[in-house]
């Protein structure tokens, strides 16, 4: 089966003056569709940059996106095949969500990329007040700011904006680590709920080992821009093959411990606090 998303080579190199970088190097990847596909690596590898061209907030410097097999970024045009059809959720809702718009008009805005019927047909009371509740919110909620919300609130607040547009694709770039440990695990879990009840596929964004084998199916690792490993999350937990990966799954205290804190998240964890809350 074709995949969703196909990323050939992409790059991106920043300039400053007469000097270069380069943040991404000769990607490759693809996601099927229905898949969450996890990119980890540490800080500054080049993992947002990747976010951002493949929704056509950067432009890559060279290599092709083809999505559904049409070409996204036609290497001078980024070429948005279905407007709302794709969409971000940012690290840190805090920054993400203008303070001066109440939470209505925060979630409502994606809508404004659409064709009038559309926009009505998806922007109707009705939706609007299924949506927010389903992300756990409430109606009166809508009449208010983001600063009258809980970090774990506001995020719930841009995943609702990100959905409303009925997207097929969503990338979570580091969706929970302004969280506190308990809301990620809520969030987390109402992530993996909506994409089975909206047939979503996810590039999730992280530098937590633990978050991306809690949610991924299969995932790429990433150091200075280019990516070192690419398999399933199983096979790359069980057998790592780059010396980088095996570095980063040391550095785990244990897939199975009990202990709980702000770096590791276990399986075990979700799942308690998942359970603490219905
Ligand atoms: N607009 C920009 N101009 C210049 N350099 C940039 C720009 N955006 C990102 N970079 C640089 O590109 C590199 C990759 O950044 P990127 O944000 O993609 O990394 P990351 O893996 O997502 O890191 P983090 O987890 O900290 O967000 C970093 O060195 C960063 O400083």
């Amino acid at each position: 089966m074709n995949p969703l998303l196909q990323v050939s080579g992409i790059g991106k190199e920043y300039r400053k003056g007469t000097q270069s970088f380069h943040a991404v190097s000769q990607v490759d990847f693809s996601i099927a569709r229905g898949e969450t596909f996890g990119l980890i690596g540490e800080s500054g590898s080049g993992k947002s940059t990747i976010g951002k061209m493949i929704t056509g907030l950067e432009h890559p410097t060279n290599g092709t996106i083809l999505y559904e097999g049409t070409t996204l970024w036609t290497g001078h045009k980024f070429n948005r095949l279905k407007p709302g059809e794709m969409q971000i959720v940012f690290q840190d809702p805090q920054s993400s969500l203008d303070p001066r718009m109440r939470v209505e008009s925060i979630i409502m805005e994606p809508l404004q990329a659409l064709p009038t019927t559309e926009r009505k047909a998806k922007g109707t009371t009705e939706k609007l007040h299924a949506l927010i509740t389903r992300v756990g919110l409430k109606v009166e909620h809508l009449n208010r700011f983001p600063h009258e919300f809980s970090g774990g609130q506001r995020q719930r607040i841009a995943i609702a904006r990100a959905l409303i547009t009925d997207p097929s694709f969503v990338v979570l770039d580091e969706p929970t680590s302004a969280l506190d440990v308990s809301v990620q695990a809520h969030v987390l879990n109402l992530l993996q709920e909506l994409k089975r009840e909206r047939n979503l596929t996810y590039l999730f964004i992280s530098h937590n080992m633990s978050v991306i084998r809690y949610m991924c199916d299969r995932m790429a690792v990433m150091q200075k821009g280019r990516i070192v490993e690419t398999g399933s999350v199983t096979d790359i937990f069980t057998n790592p093959q780059d010396t980088y990966t095996q570095t980063l799954l040391s550095s785990l205290p244990s897939l199975h411990a009990k202990k709980v804190d702000n770096e590791c998240l276990t399986e075990q964890s979700y799942e308690k606090s998942a359970n603490k809350s219905s």
